[in-house]
């Protein structure tokens, strides 16, 4: 394995780093696993780059851009490959939803993602969708056993944009059971309930169990 960008080894065992840099993401991990003791540094405070993300599930995307992060850190990493799948869309944009204008000739923007998702669903009265968050932790990067956590958060796509928290494409996505759209639920409300929120309470349980300390 090829240098790592920092051997100043950190006093507490329970650093992890977040190897996303999506400002969105750190915020919600922060707020979820900065309660259970584990101290998150973004990749980009070591000076980490961004990893490729050439596969086509979000599980190997989540466990490519986590062994990257340790690789390059030799500290433990913690990955989130996530989206947006939208069943009149055959599942698209799916694991290229931070890329889904981009892909069409337009910005790597949400504004320009969200623009892009509204055309493309004109006269479609099927508005079913879903989160996915797929979580990848390892402890070092030749980890044998990742810690994998998954959610799934079901809503609507809405053409009318409401709201101003969350990230993304949360301003037009619905959820019938809170009669919201995400951008405008409370942040602690989205990180109880969404698929980040659920996948990050299972991936907490089993660190735990593996640090020995439930
Ligand atoms: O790869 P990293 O650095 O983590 O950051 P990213 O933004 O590129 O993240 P992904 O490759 O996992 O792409 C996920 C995209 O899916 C969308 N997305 C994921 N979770 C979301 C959420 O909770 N709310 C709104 N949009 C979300 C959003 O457009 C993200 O950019
Ligand atoms: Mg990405």
């Amino acid at each position: 394995m090829s240098e790592t960008l920092s051997s100043t080894p950190l006093p507490d065992g329970k650093d992890i780093v977040l190897a996303s840099n999506n400002a969105g993401k750190l915020r919600e991990f922060s707020a979820i696993l900065g309660t259970a003791g584990f101290r998150m540094i973004a990749q980009g405070e070591l000076g980490v780059p961004e990893a490729e993300e050439p596969y086509f599930t979000f599980l190997e995307n989540a466990l490519a851009k986590a062994r990257h992060a340790s690789l390059l850190t030799g500290r433990p990493a913690l990955a989130d490959d996530s989206g947006l799948c939208v069943d009149a869309l055959a599942g698209a944009p799916g694991v290229m939803s931070a890329r889904y204008a981009m892909l069409a000739g337009g910005e790597r923007s949400d504004a320009a993602n969200n623009a892009h998702l509204v055309r493309e669903l004109q006269g479609q009265p099927n508005r079913k969708a879903r989160y996915v968050a797929v979580l990848v932790y390892v402890g070092h990067v030749d980890d044998p056993c990742p810690i994998v956590a998954q959610g799934e958060w079901a809503g609507e796509i809405v053409d009318e944009p409401k709201g101003g928290n969350g990230f993304g494409y949360d301003p037009h996505f619905y959820i019938p059971a809170q009669g919201m759209t995400v951008a405008e639920l409370a942040p602690e409300a989205k990180n109880r309930i969404s698929h980040r929120g659920q996948a990050l309470q299972a991936l907490l349980t089993a660190l735990k169990a593996r640090e020995g300390a439930v």
